[in-house]
């Protein structure tokens, strides 16, 4: 998604949540896997307040499934039960349910006994773009809900979708930017895809950089095997340039092509080529 967010978005944005919020007994948050912290809106304890809130860290297929064992631990400690999920395969889904379930019990049980019949439980979901919002809502719902919610000016009627005999979905995600300010995280939310590689003053280069670094000091031994490489760099652009050379990225005169080389690499390591990577650690 092209979105960039200028402060008068995130103001709509926060506005569309907030409304949103107020149908719900229960938030998703959505978060990557990979990088959970980084792909965290900074307000989203401002936004969601007293809302019960589940962590949901997708695309858990991609990250080290080490990593996110520490970081369920880590929310834990925090008091918001987490849930591994990978939202197009549909794996993690059950524990979604009863995570929920659990959190509203509470609320439920007080309408009970004032009398009040009790009702299916209604939840949305929350995330930054591009973290996988649609696929759990198109695999939640087991058919294919129009994409909508990035749509400017394009309003629709709020739905809800059927998940079981207790429980229902909103068919359209809370939109919320992710974090700008830091620069580390900014090229934590470029390598993985999350922001556009347009949208970033990072260029090509420096975020694949920055993705070679954290390989060499987290996972030795990754480069050297995809890349068939004796010895690896102690640089990164070194690195890069080597990784360039042995794919046969090299340009007539025998420059190598340092940005094909930073592509084919942020492409192998998106695609979960590079083996199960977490960018962030609790
Ligand atoms: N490997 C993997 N890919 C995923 C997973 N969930 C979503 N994706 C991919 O991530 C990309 C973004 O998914 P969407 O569902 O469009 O994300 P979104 O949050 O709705 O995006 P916006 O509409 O931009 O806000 C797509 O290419 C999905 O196929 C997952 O669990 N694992």
């Amino acid at each position: 998604m092209a979105i960039q967010w200028f402060p008068g978005h995130m103001a709509k944005a926060r506005r569309e949540v907030t409304e949103k919020l107020k149908l719900v007994d229960v938030v998703y948050e959505l978060l990557d896997a990979r990088i959970p912290l980084s792909s965290r809106n900074p307000m989203m304890n401002e936004i969601t307040q007293q809302k019960p809130r589940v962590v949901l860290l997708n695309k858990a297929d991609l990250a080290d499934p080490e990593i996110t064992k520490e970081w369920v631990a880590f929310f834990d400690s925090q008091g918001t039960p987490a849930v591994p999920i990978v939202a197009t395969e549909g794996s993690g889904f059950a524990k979604i349910e009863s995570e929920a379930k659990r959190l509203v019990a509470p609320k439920l049980e007080a309408m009970m006994k004032k009398g009040i019949r009790p009702r299916a439980i209604r939840a949305m979901i929350l995330g930054i773009p591009n973290v996988g919002k649609s696929s759990l809502i198109n695999r939640m719902a087991k058919r294919n809900i129009a994409k909508t919610g990035d749509k400017p000016g394009v309003t629709k009627a709020q739905q809800w979708i059927k998940v079981g005999k207790e429980f229902e979905l909103l068919d359209t995600p809370g939109i919320l930017w992710p974090k700008f300010e830091d620069p580390e995280v900014g090229l934590r939310l470029a390598a993985t895809g999350a922001i556009k590689d347009e949208v970033l003053e990072a260029d090509k280069q420096e975020i694949s950089y920055f993705l070679v670094k954290w390989l060499r000091e987290q996972y030795p031994g990754v480069l050297e095997n995809r890349y068939k490489l004796d010895i690896l760099p102690e640089e990164p652009w070194d690195t890069v340039l080597e990784i360039g050379k042995k794919r046969g990225l090299v340009r007539a005169g025998g420059v190598i092509d340092e940005e094909g080389a930073s592509n084919l690499i942020l492409r192998e390591f998106r695609a979960g080529m590079l083996g199960k990577i977490s960018l962030e650690r609790p």
